[in-house]
């Protein structure tokens, strides 16, 4: 099968990447980007073909990747419109923009899926919640699935409203994890650890307390609880944190994502 890549950034870079891994899904990849330097990087480290414009990148394609910047997603859905004779599945992975305003900017095109995955997929770890508009077919529904399945795990959602969670939980929820170990990190070399020393503690840690979790059927609060002695050394760190206000600091974050997701698809799919 054809897949084409509008936009060859750091998502559709992860999904190229992790797609490459499974070298037996005889997947085809073509990309097109308005920076050269973006295509020579990905036809060079995946075998990915090129071009600099849509018409040649889509023709025959069974699936469309839309996977430029959410603002850019009006411009590209209007050039890319009269190109879909063949009726390929168009999936979006852009952040707040809807499907109806999507398929109203491909001339009321209706094979649209739109996907929310994560960086993550680079490595085949990756996590996508996807929702389909009605005039997707069960077998364009199962070609999604197959293409975000071939670099981790996929959730589909019945209600389109729900991607903006989604979004603030997994699509940008590798940043968080990130932003913790930064923070685990600089804790570490301000106690007298070397850097390299802080990175491997810490990553090991949630390595291992990410995979003890997702072995375990109990509460998270009872995995936290089993580490937390009385009067020891985890209770006055997560005293601490509560006094900071950290986990409520936390969810209003993550709902602030989740409202960005909304107003992006207020701002940009008013045009
Ligand atoms: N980065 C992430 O972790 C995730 C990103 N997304 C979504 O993926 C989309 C892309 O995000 P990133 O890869 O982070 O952005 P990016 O900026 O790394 O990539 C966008 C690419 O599109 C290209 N581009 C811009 N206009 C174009 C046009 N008219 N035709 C062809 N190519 C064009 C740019 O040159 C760039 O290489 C966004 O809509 C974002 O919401 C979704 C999930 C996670
Ligand atoms: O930050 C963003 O808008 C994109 C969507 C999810 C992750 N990155």
């Amino acid at each position: 099968m054809k897949i084409a890549f509008i936009g060859g950034g750091n998502m559709a870079t992860a999904l190229i990447a992790g797609m490459a891994k499974d070298a037996g899904a005889g997947v085809q990849v073509h990309v097109v980007d308005r920076d050269p330097q973006a295509l020579a990087r990905l036809a060079a480290q995946y075998g990915a073909r090129t071009a600099g414009a849509i018409d040649a990148a889509v023709a025959d394609a069974g699936v469309i990747v839309l996977a430029v910047k959410p603002q850019q997603m009006r411009e590209v859905a209007l050039e890319l419109a009269p190109h879909l004779d063949g009726g390929p599945l168009v999936l979006s992975i852009a952040a707040g923009i809807r499907g109806a305003d999507l398929s109203r900017w491909l001339g009321g095109y209706g094979a649209i899926v739109r996907a929310m995955p994560n960086t993550p997929a680079l490595i085949g770890m990756g996590m996508t919640g996807l929702v389909a508009l009605k005039g997707v077919s069960a077998a364009q529904r199962a070609a999604a699935d197959g293409v975000l399945r071939a670099v981790g795990q996929t959730v589909w959602l019945d209600d389109e409203a729900l991607i903006d969670p989604v979004t603030a939980v997994s699509g940008s929820g590798p940043a968080y994890v990130f932003y913790f170990l930064e923070a685990m990190q600089a804790a570490a070399l301000e106690m007298g650890l070397s850097a390299q020393q802080g990175r491997e503690l810490a990553l090991a840690t949630f390595a291992g307390a990410t995979q003890l979790a997702a072995q375990s059927d109990e509460p998270l609060e009872v995995l936290r609880r089993r580490v937390t002695s009385t009067g020891g050394t985890t209770h006055a760190a997560i005293a601490s944190m509560e006094a900071a206000g950290v986990k409520a600091a936390i969810v209003e974050a993550m709902k602030a994502a989740a409202a960005r997701g909304r107003a992006l698809g207020d701002e940009l799919g008013a045009d």
